[in-house]
């Protein structure tokens, strides 16, 4: 999918809502436990409930690989639901990767060619030849990690190099990049007072932002100065949505979360376009 189609989808759901399918055995309703395929069935219902307010699906990769093999088949069935029945949603292989050239290549292919994923996270802590063979993939998308949302997240990123903190430095280098057109970049929902100067060095690029919900993060402060002329967000939220409901109406249940996200993101659309 290209940057338009998104953009597009957006437009006409007034919603950049990206749901994150981070599925945990021990929190699924426990009904679906005697399904040949607990994960699928959960995903699929909860897709089935949500597509029509999102603009996005993000799959993180380690809660199907804790399952091994059923795991990735999973993962495989998901993404294969997604892009048979709503090919108009933009896909997140959440996998953060990134490894010397010819290593991520092969991380490139099994998410953007084998699976078909629209895009993939990945840490730039390796540096241009790590991340470059992701970027050559044509019509695809490289979200690379800026400024995470978890506590830690400054550690690292917050600190300063040359007098300016490492992860202006990789959003200014990283622009730098061959293809650097196919990138986004995650900054957390719970760093918003970091999107004004963010915006400065990536004024159009669409941001993926994380940790709405169960972390805490708050979408107004995010849009305050996260928010493009063509939207520039998409917001996730995981655990806050797929698990509102813990019974057999699990997938309404989550419907009414994402409902309630989509609604305030069509207010700010509508003020601000
Ligand atoms: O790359 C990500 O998606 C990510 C980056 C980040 O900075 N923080 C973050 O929470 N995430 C992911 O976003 C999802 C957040 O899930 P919830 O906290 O349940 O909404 C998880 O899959 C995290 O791994």
């Amino acid at each position: 999918m290209n940057r338009q189609e998104l953009i597009a989808q957006i437009q006409q759901k007034k919603s950049f809502l990206c749901i994150g399918l981070d599925i945990d055995l021990a929190k699924i309703p426990t009904h679906l436990l005697a399904e040949e395929d607990p994960i699928f069935e959960f995903n699929k219902q909860i897709i089935d409930a949500t597509h029509h307010l999102a603009v996005s699906y993000k799959p993180n990769t380690a809660f199907y690989e804790a399952y091994g093999i059923k795991g990735w088949q999973a993962l495989e069935k998901t993404i294969d639901y997604i892009n048979t029945n709503y090919p108009e949603l933009f896909t997140i292989a959440d996998a953060k990767r990134g490894d010397i050239g010819n290593t991520s290549t092969m991380y490139a292919k099994a998410f953007l060619e084998d699976l078909n994923f629209d895009s993939v996270t990945v840490a730039p802590y390796m540096g241009s030849d790590s991340v470059e063979p992701f970027l050559a993939f044509e019509n695809k998308n490289t979200i690379l990690l800026a400024l995470t949302s978890n506590k830690g997240g400054v550690d690292f990123q917050g600190l300063k190099t040359e007098n300016e903190e490492l992860y202006k430095k990789v959003l200014k280098t990283a622009l730098t990049w061959k293809n650097s057109e196919n990138l986004m970049f995650v900054v957390g929902a719970t760093k918003a007072e970091y999107f004004e100067d963010i915006r400065k060095i990536v004024p159009n690029h669409f941001l993926l932002v994380p940790g709405v919900g169960a972390q805490g993060g708050n979408l107004h402060d995010v849009c305050k100065y996260g928010l493009t002329k063509d939207c520039g967000l998409l917001i996730n939220s995981s655990r806050g949505i797929i698990y509102a409901g813990t019974n057999e109406n699990f997938a309404q249940e989550a419907q009414k979360e994402a409902l309630k996200l989509q609604q305030e993101m069509a207010t700010i659309l509508d003020s601000s376009w």
